[in-house]
């Protein structure tokens, strides 16, 4: 069977579908092969049935075959589908077609006849007993002439191979020489290919198949045949030594294998047949020289995004870094690439591109100066890539030459290679000292060669997005609806919020709301594009400061903003900016369609309300979520949180459900809490679309020595606006910690209400174990309630409780720790919290507002904590400089005098000197005195 399936995927490999699939004998084995995938793996089966059927839909065999499959596998309604639809297709003859519906609905469980049915191999699990018993098909297989030569035949005659078809109707298989002549018979459209194994293949095949001697399967003439037969380089055709084959060649219509553009009708059609050739290979990796053959075929399709679909393949099969059968057969498929489709035509297809870099990647495993050969080729060749440069340069750093990837990047940016964004990046990884320039893969790649597929992900290389592991993997195509998926339309909005209402809540009336992007009110069916690729060795973490080198200075690191930079004290202070609804991206990224463009971004995409959003990478994770930076068509940027609530309980679900009904409707209220632009939510998961942060809050303080105390004022005033928002709203918080807090644009927003995940009805809440974690923020009253009560820990909270962890947070950011960190012991530091005695350290500082804050917050007694309104009308706050007394600028009359002295000095050398000293003075803070200076200097 093994080899019937590989004799036929050489076919496919030689005959592209695209060209053949009008051809009766082509369908046939195009059936056949699907047949026989049934034996082994019922889904490749179905796969190929329905390339088969979409491909060769004129003939009604293929439908019947396929609806015979289905019901096999006791899928009658689908079974009835596939006939019905093959009727509507116009397949013919439509007689058959309808004979076998007929015999459907009469409960007959095959549709063909009875002689059909014995060649049949039966595609069910029981495959195995079914080879050992040696169905027709086998004997058949067996039967060989002695010629040593196999013919594959198709011998179904046109209207009579299925339901009501003669009884002499056979199905294809290995004929004897007996048999082949009956089929010459038939007629004439009918060819008869006698076709051996190339020479190069045998080696491999008469090894594996002898080693392999008990497969009963195998037609004992086989070995002797494909000894020293030769391969037609045209159509695989055997130059055999048997004259009778030759004859027989007479009728056959060789195919022409010229390349045809038009043999990959679509994207579809790519895929399929991709589908169907390489399906084959899994099983057996090692088995490289039937690659090749397929290879051929997709590269005779002169579409570089074939190529590159079945070279991504191929290079899952293992790693070519320690595969050296890989690697060759790797470099091999793309020289032919390159070969079949030159440079200068394709040099603008980004596709062709990657194919390139990838290439001089390879060479680079072995030959680094080869490699760069190769880059150079690339680079000159597709300049208009950023992607191309940059991986040249993610190549040289590899090779410790930094000046080189910084004159390539810088060049690429002379060369206008786009996105210019991407360019940026790199370069400013590149001057950090970055290994990768480009941030992407959570992933340690094992060297650095492999390090630029996931830096070339970012930016359009390799098309993997390497993502955390446990992401559920799901794509659209295969996703079927689950039954059990309510649309959220059945979620009812919470009319109370079980929190409790903070007493120094004022009924304000809230703000004219500012116009947010409308949430849907119905949910569309899931239509997932999930991840593919999932990595379990993903190390999950929120971004580092490095990977996001502009944040210190306020800028997304992606992102050029131009206006909408302003200054950090601009932006605390500015009243309500308008936030501009998601970070642009100022450049088109590169000059092809957007759909094209972005897809040279990312091929991962999340699919949410039926837009699509390309991953660019992983920026966190929470307890049962993942957050994603992802681009829409319009290449805003986004951060997309999912939540699997695949094992989540009724309550969970309920939480988040709360959680994100709040976010939609504390948008309006306040600046400070992030954008949610978007959701969708079903049972099993909820995507948000909101608002992408640059980086957290925890991640920025823990990459900082120290905190500029405006920046310190800033964030401060953006955590109490936005605590007090959710405060004035019933909401408290009652976890909060820096990890709670993005920034975007110079300013903090508060990421969740700390809902989700949680109950918390009235004012009591459960406290989950998993809160240990962050004791540091822990407030006492919530330790002594939860230390008073036996079972069930419940703690009352309020909205001091949510001061308190403020205090803890900018206690961190005043004194580089919070007021526990130092207690590692976990116990010791829940004593010490609610201890009174355990005085607080308040080492002294200069702002003497900011050391007031911090005490007035970090009182054990809730009732005696100051309150969030106080917060925000205490003197710390007013934007008046307090560590850094202004200087004492001189007036212009001492400014006179001070050059009046200096011009009495009359020596230009003693001018000199008093100048110098006078800037000396100038920078120390101390009074100008010429006289002084002059003094100094003589
Ligand atoms: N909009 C955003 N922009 C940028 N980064 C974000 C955004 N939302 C979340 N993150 C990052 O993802 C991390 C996890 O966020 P998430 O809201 O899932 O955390 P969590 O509330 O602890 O999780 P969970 O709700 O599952 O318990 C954050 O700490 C932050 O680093």
């Amino acid at each position: 069977m093994k080899m019937t399936q590989t004799i036929l995927t050489r076919v496919f490999s030689n005959m592209p579908l695209g060209k053949h699939c009008h051809n009766e004998s082509y369908a046939r084995m195009l059936v056949r092969f699907a047949e026989l995938k049934a034996i082994q793996d019922v889904s490749e089966a179905e796969a190929n049935f329905n390339v088969a059927r979409s491909h060769s839909q004129n003939f009604a065999f293929v439908h019947i075959a396929h609806a015979q499959f289905e019901m096999s596998q006791g899928n009658t309604k689908r079974g009835i589908y596939i006939l019905q639809n093959a009727v509507q297709v116009g397949a013919q003859p439509k007689e058959q077609l309808e004979a076998a519906l007929r015999s459907i609905q009469n409960g007959k469980a095959l549709l063909r006849s009875s002689e059909d049915k014995e060649n049949l191999p039966v595609p069910n699990s029981n495959a195995q007993d079914c080879v050992k018993k040696g169905s027709e098909f086998q004997k058949v297989s067996r039967t060989s002439d002695g010629t040593g030569d196999l013919q594959l035949s198709s011998i179904f005659s046109s209207g009579r191979d299925s339901l009501g078809g003669a009884p002499d109707d056979q199905l294809p298989g290995w004929r004897t020489g007996s048999q082949r002549k009956r089929a010459v018979g038939m007629p004439v459209r009918v060819p008869i290919v006698p076709f051996s194994i190339p020479e190069k293949d045998d080696d491999d095949y008469n090894n594996s198949r002898v080693s392999k001697g008990s497969d009963a399967s195998i037609p004992t003439s086989l070995s002797r045949q494909t000894s020293g037969s030769n391969m037609n380089p045209i159509f695989g055709l055997s130059s055999s030594k048997n004259s009778a084959v030759d004859r027989d060649l007479v009728c056959v219509q060789q195919p022409a294998l010229s390349p045809e553009k038009s043999i990959w009708e679509d994207q579809a059609a790519i895929d399929s047949t991709t589908t169907l050739l390489h399906t084959c290979d899994t099983k057996n990796a090692s088995r490289m020289e039937d690659v090749t053959y397929n290879f051929d075929q997709i590269v005779n399709s002169n579409s570089p995004e074939s190529c590159w679909a079945y070279l991504t393949n191929l290079e899952k099969r293992g790693n070519p870094h320690t595969d050296i059968n890989l690697l060759n057969k790797l470099k091999d498929c793309y020289s032919k690439v390159f070969f079949k489709l030159p440079v200068r035509q394709y040099s603008k297809n980004a596709t062709y591109a990657r194919i390139l870099v990838r290439y001089a990647e390879l060479k680079g495993i072995e030959d680094p100066d080869e490699a760069q050969d190769h880059f150079i080729v690339a680079r000159s060749n597709c300049k208009a890539f950023a992607f191309v440069h940059i991986a040249h340069a993610q190549f040289e750093v590899s090779q410790g030459n930094v000046n080189k990837a910084t004159s390539i990047l810088h060049k690429a940016h002379t060369l206008n290679a786009k996105p210019a964004e991407l360019l940026d990046i790199a370069i400013h990884n590149l001057k950090a000292g970055e290994k990768r320039l480009l941030p992407n893969s959570e992933e340690e790649p094992p060297t650095d060669l492999q390090a630029s597929a996931p830096v070339m992900s970012a930016c359009g290389g390799i098309q993997e997005v390497q993502l955390p592991a446990r992401v559920p993997v799901r794509r659209s195509v295969e996703q079927p609806k689950p039954a059990s998926r309510e649309p959220l339309s059945e979620w009812k909005i919470p009319t109370s919020i079980n929190r409790h209402v903070s007493p120094e809540v004022k009924q304000t009336t809230p703000p004219e709301p500012r116009p947010i992007p409308r949430l849907a009110e119905s949910f569309l069916t899931p239509s997932l594009q999930l991840p593919s690729k999932v990595n379990s060795q993903t190390v999950c973490e929120t971004p580092n400061s490095n990977r996001y080198p502009a944040a210190n200075s306020f800028i997304t690191p992606v992102v050029k903003r131009g206006p909408e930079v302003y200054s950090s004290a601009a932006a605390a202070h500015r009243a309500g900016p308008a936030q501009q609804p998601c970070t642009p991206l100022n450049q088109p990224l590169c000059a092809q369609t957007p759909q094209a463009s972005l897809s040279v971004l990312s091929n991962e995409s999340i699919t949410i309300k039926g837009k699509q959003f390309f991953i660019l990478k992983m920026i966190g994770r929470g307890g049962s979520s993942k957050v994603y930076q992802v681009l829409d068509h319009k290449k805003q940027l986004y951060a997309v949180k999912y939540v699997n609530l695949e094992e989540a309980d009724a309550q969970t679900i309920e939480s988040y459900k709360n959680e994100i009904e709040h976010l939609n409707h504390l948008q309006q209220y306040s600046d400070q809490i992030i954008k949610l632009y978007d959701y969708e939510i079903t049972n099993s998961y909820i995507y948000m679309l909101m608002e992408c942060g640059n980086l957290d809050l925890n991640t920025w303080l823990r990459n900082r020595k120290t905190v500029n105390p405006l920046e310190r004022k800033f964030y401060w005033k953006n955590m109490l606006e936005a605590v007090h928002t959710i405060h004035k709203h019933g909401i408290v918080h009652s976890d909060l910690k820096p990890a709670n807090f993005v920034i975007v644009n110079a300013s903090l927003k508060l990421i969740d209400f700390g809902i989700a995940n949680r109950i918390q009805p009235d004012v009591t809440s459960i406290m989950k174990d998993s809160q240990v974690g962050t004791l540091n923020y822990m407030p006492p009253e919530a330790i002594k309630d939860t230390s008073s009560q036996t079972g069930k820990a419940r703690s009352k909270i309020s909205p001091k409780g949510d001061v308190w962890s403020l205090g803890c947070i900018l206690y961190c950011m005043t004194y580089g720790k919070t007021p526990f960190q130092s207690i590692t012991n976990q116990i010791s530091k829940l004593h010490a919290i609610i201890d009174p005695s355990h005085k607080i350290e308040f080492p002294d500082i200069s702002e003497k507002d900011l050391l007031d804050v911090l005490k007035r917050c970090l009182v054990r007694n809730p009732r005696e904590r100051i309150s969030i309104a106080e917060l925000l009308e205490h003197p710390y706050l007013q934007l008046k400089p307090q560590a850094s007394p202004e200087p004492e600028y001189p007036s212009n009359n001492d400014l006179k005098k001070i050059l009046t002295d200096l011009a009495a000095l009359q020596s230009p050398n003693s001018i000199i000197r008093a100048a110098n000293n006078l800037a000396r003075m100038c920078s120390s803070g101390k009074k100008l005195d010429v006289a002084e200076c002059a003094k100094s200097s003589s």
